[in-house]
Parts: structure tokens; C-alpha cells; sequence
């Protein structure tokens, strides 16, 4: 697959597709290999790649649907029906589910906000070269970011945070766009 749009018009229209809208296929692995490599170039100070990639596909989202349904039973013993089946599909609603690690630490050069803010560009780098190869993807966190009972079985090691779960697949949705903020409201020209 690929997508032949000017990176102009691009960028003129860019938004996300939600997850909900998402279907098969995903990327192949030839293609991911390529999304991936093109998303990690990235600003980067200090050239650390404080980040990493884990790729969820296959039955390993539909086994960790199980892990966050069992986890939020825990919290919410008496989840509805639909509640329960959002969170058996939470990673198998889309083909494939990329998170981007930050592996930010104490850095004699380089500020640990500095290595936050390269991850944040890399969680958008990867939306963005899913696109240029003709899929969708949407940044997603949610809940499971900022519950530490799940981090394990994300394969997220301590002292790592997901910056976001990336949801790649197809889909034909034509999403409308959401309000755009007013220049007016957001930039300050200084002469
Ligand atoms: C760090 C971050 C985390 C997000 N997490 C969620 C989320 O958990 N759930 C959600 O519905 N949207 C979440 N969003 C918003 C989605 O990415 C949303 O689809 C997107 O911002 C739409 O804007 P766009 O069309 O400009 O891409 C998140 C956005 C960011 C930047």
C-alpha cells in the first residue's frame, strides 16, 4: 500500500481516523519494518533515542484484553457488559497496536524533559509514516498508561512510561475534523 498525497495537502488536512473505525489489514511485516525505521527518525538531542518500540499483533492483543479486563475487574467488580467487552477489545479493535516507550532518564547533558518531548515527536513521526504507506493510526494512552498493575504485561520494565499506544489499520471512515484552534488565540508575534 502507499499513499501518493503531497506532503503540502498533508499536512493541510492531517487528522486522526478513531480506532473505532479501524479494520483489516494491517501493515505487513516489509512495511512495518519500513514504518517503523522511518519513524524513528526523529529530532533526537544528544542522538540517545531515549525510546523504544513494542509491537502488539496477533493473539498477544487479544491475551492482553483478557490481562485489562481482569485488572479492571479488580477495581470495578460490577462493569457492565459493553464496559467489559471494551476492555476485552482494547488492543484488538485495530490490527496492530505499536507502543512508543520513553525510556527518559537522568542524563548528564541532555534534561529528561528534552528526552520526553522526543518520544512525543516519535508517537507522531509513526502516525505519520503509517499514513504515508495508506493506513490509519491514532495515538491513544488510556487508562492502561497510567496503571502500574499493567505495566508487566505490556512489557514496559520500571522506570519506562508509554508516551502512547499507536493503533494502526485500514479503514475507509471519512472522519469530519474537530475545531482547530485560532492562531489568533496561540501565537505571539514578536518583532
Ligand atoms: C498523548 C496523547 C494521548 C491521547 N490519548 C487518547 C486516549 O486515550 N483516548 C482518546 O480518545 N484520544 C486520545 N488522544 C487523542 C487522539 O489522538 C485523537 O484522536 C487525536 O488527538 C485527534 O486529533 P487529530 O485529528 O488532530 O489527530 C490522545 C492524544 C495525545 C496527544
Amino acid at each position: 500500500m502507499g499513499n501518493d498525497i503531497k506532503l503540502i495537502d498533508y499536512l493541510r488536512q492531517r487528522h486522526s481516523t478513531p480506532v473505532a473505525q479501524y479494520r483489516e489489514p494491517g501493515p505487513s511485516q516489509e512495511e512495518l519494518t519500513e514504518i517503523l525505521r522511518f519513524a524513528s527518525r526523529v529530532p533526537d538531542h544528544g542522538k540517545i533515542a531515549p525510546w523504544r518500540f513494542i509491537v502488539y499483533r496477533g493473539d498477544s492483543r487479544v491475551k492482553l484484553g483478557e490481562e485489562f479486563l481482569r485488572l479492571s475487574l479488580e477495581k470495578t467488580p460490577d462493569m457492565t457488559e459493553a464496559a467489559q467487552q471494551a476492555e476485552l477489545a482494547r488492543f484488538s479493535r485495530a490490527p496492530l497496536v505499536v507502543a512508543v516507550v520513553s525510556t527518559a532518564a537522568p542524563h548528564a547533558k541532555i534534561p529528561e524533559w528534552e528526552q520526553l518531548l522526543s518520544a512525543g515527536a516519535l508517537c507522531l513521526n509513526l502516525v505519520m509514516a503509517c499514513e504515508a504507506h495508506g493506513y490509519v493510526a491514532n495515538w491513544r494512552t488510556e487508562w492502561i498508561t497510567y496503571d502500574e498493575r499493567v505495566q508487566s504485561a505490556l512489557g514496559i520494565h520500571e522506570g519506562e512510561k508509554a508516551a502512547g499506544f499507536i493503533h494502526i489499520g485500514s479503514s475507509d471512515f471519512n472522519t469530519p475534523d474537530r475545531p482547530r484552534p485560532d492562531l489568533a488565540d496561540i501565537v505571539s508575534w514578536v518583532e
